[in-house]
């Protein structure tokens, strides 16, 4: 995202839609400014939303394939997703995100709570095949955020095992998670993506792009977020641009 002042910050939305068709055609109107005056840089596939009639890996294939700068992220229940052991009987996520590496999609989001041999077997995947398809490793805490200390060690260091690029997403309770949060940011500066979920944890969505983070998640419509906390992209790029230019 170009700001006025040439600064520039990533922007993601996430697609949360129940079935492929509809997933590809909120993109198509995001992309002409429908929902939105500003378009994102990048979208996540929330593909653990789509109904069980969708899951057929031919008609993921469509999303897989589509043009736009993507994450794929098939979010499990205990993760705070939609996807389950019934989605999981239909078509795996791994076979989901084996076909997602052979496509060279930009990024593939696995959780850190996933099965080590599971995290190992992607990795594997992607570096047998030399895919371009960078990996995320996701952590997310929808009740508090631990000290700067304890992330690190039992988390975010260990993301790097199998993770490109560590993430966390933790709920802010109290004003020192959001200095936390931009501490991750800065340590790990463009190798990870850190947030703070929830109302007190906006802040770190106005500035954790400024202190490192890669990329930070907006909503292009009210209804449509996939996190507590998630500002509407047009007033981000409204107060970065207050921010970096008067
Ligand atoms: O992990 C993340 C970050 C997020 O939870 C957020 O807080 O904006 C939104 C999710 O869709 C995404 O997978």
């Amino acid at each position: 995202m170009e700001l006025k002042n040439n600064t520039s910050f990533k922007i993601c939305t996430a697609i949360i839609e129940e079935t492929v068709d509809n997933s590809l055609k909120f993109v198509k109107n995001v992309n002409n400014k429908v929902y939105s005056k500003n378009v994102p840089d990048m979208y996540e596939f929330r593909l653990d939303y789509l109904d069980k009639s969708e899951l057929d890996i031919k008609n993921i294939e469509k999303i897989l394939k589509n043009e736009s700068n993507k994450i794929i992220t098939v979010r499990w229940e205990w993760e705070g997703g939609k996807w389950n052991n019934e989605k999981e009987s239909i078509v795996s996520i791994l076979d989901i995100l084996k076909r997602a590496i052979e496509l060279n999609v930009e990024y593939i989001d696995i959780e850190y709570n996933n099965l080590e041999n599971v995290k190992e077997e992607i990795k594997q995947y992607r570096d047998s095949l030399n895919s371009t398809t960078k990996i995320i490793v996701s952590y997310h805490d929808f009740n508090k955020t631990d000290d700067f200390s304890v992330l690190k060690k039992e988390i975010i260091d260990k993301e790097f095992v199998h993770a490109d690029i560590a993430k966390i997403a933790t709920s802010v309770c109290q004003n020192i998670d959001n200095c936390t949060i931009l501490k991750a940011c800065s340590e790990y500066e463009s190798k990870i993506i850190a947030i703070g979920m929830g109302e007190l944890g906006k802040i770190t969505r106005v500035y954790g792009t400024q202190f490192g983070s890669m990329f930070t998640f907006c909503t292009v419509s009210k209804e449509k977020a996939s996190a507590p906390g998630q500002i509407h992209i047009d007033d981000l790029i409204e107060i970065w641009n207050k921010l970096y230019l008067e």
